[in-house]
């Protein structure tokens, strides 16, 4: 490889980045390219709870719609901050679930205020070399986010934020792949994608 690579998965709650990029990682690091998975979580989850230990109903009880959001950006950017030093570092593949664009999809479809500011913040960050965007119909993509347990999302929600997307200025430069198929079959998709991205890389 000539430089390290970034290959960062995006889409909707559902669509498959976590499982994805978990698997892509593993199979990469297996064809020699040693990567590593990178999260990217925004603390929903933890604040939820310091929340509730606090005598709070969730993360936006505690801080506030603002407060909440700047956490969020703030603690996403340190995670992509993380993973593109170490990618640098080592001069390994970074596989990323999630990247900045999908912090600025999170806020437009929540109609946050401050994506100017997360603009500016992650304008620091390079493009990665490849970004997959798993494609996935937002009834699936909803039905797998109940399935999973740990989150909920309305259909509407996910219905936007697949709008979202799409209405990036980015999206353009995006490798849109169908995520629709089962983890197999997606995987076999994105292994084909990167494959091809690598072999460019040299
Ligand atoms: C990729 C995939 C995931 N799942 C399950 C695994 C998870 O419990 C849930 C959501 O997948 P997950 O990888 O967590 O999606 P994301 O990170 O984009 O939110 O759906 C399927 O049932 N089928 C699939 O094809």
């Amino acid at each position: 490889m000539a430089h390290p690579v970034i290959v960062a998965l995006v889409g909707i709650d559902g669509s498959g980045k976590t499982t994805q990029a978990k698997m892509l990682a593993e199979w990469l690091t297996t064809c020699g390219a040693t990567a590593t998975y990178f999260a990217n979580p925004g603390g929903r989850l933890f604040l939820g709870r310091l929340a509730h230990r606090l005598g709070r109903a969730d993360a936006i009880d505690l801080l506030g719609r603002r407060g909440f959001t700047l956490v969020e950006t703030l603690l996403r950017w340190l995670n992509i901050c993380r993973a593109v030093v170490w990618s640098r570092l080592s001069r390994r593949t970074a596989v990323m679930d999630r990247y900045s664009y999908c912090q600025y999809v999170t806020m437009r479809t929540r109609a946050d205020q401050g994506d100017r500011f997360a603009r500016i913040l992650y304008s620091v960050f390079p493009r990665p070399d490849l970004v997959c965007f798993l494609d996935v119909a937002p009834v699936e993509a909803h039905r797998r986010v109940e399935r999973r347990g740990t989150d909920s999302e309305s259909l509407s929600y996910l219905s936007d934020a697949a709008t979202g997307y799409r209405s990036l200025p980015e999206f353009e430069s995006f490798t849109v792949v169908d995520a629709n198929g089962s983890p197999g079959e997606v995987q076999a998709t994105l292994r084909q994608v990167v494959g091809h991205r690598l072999n460019d890389q040299g």
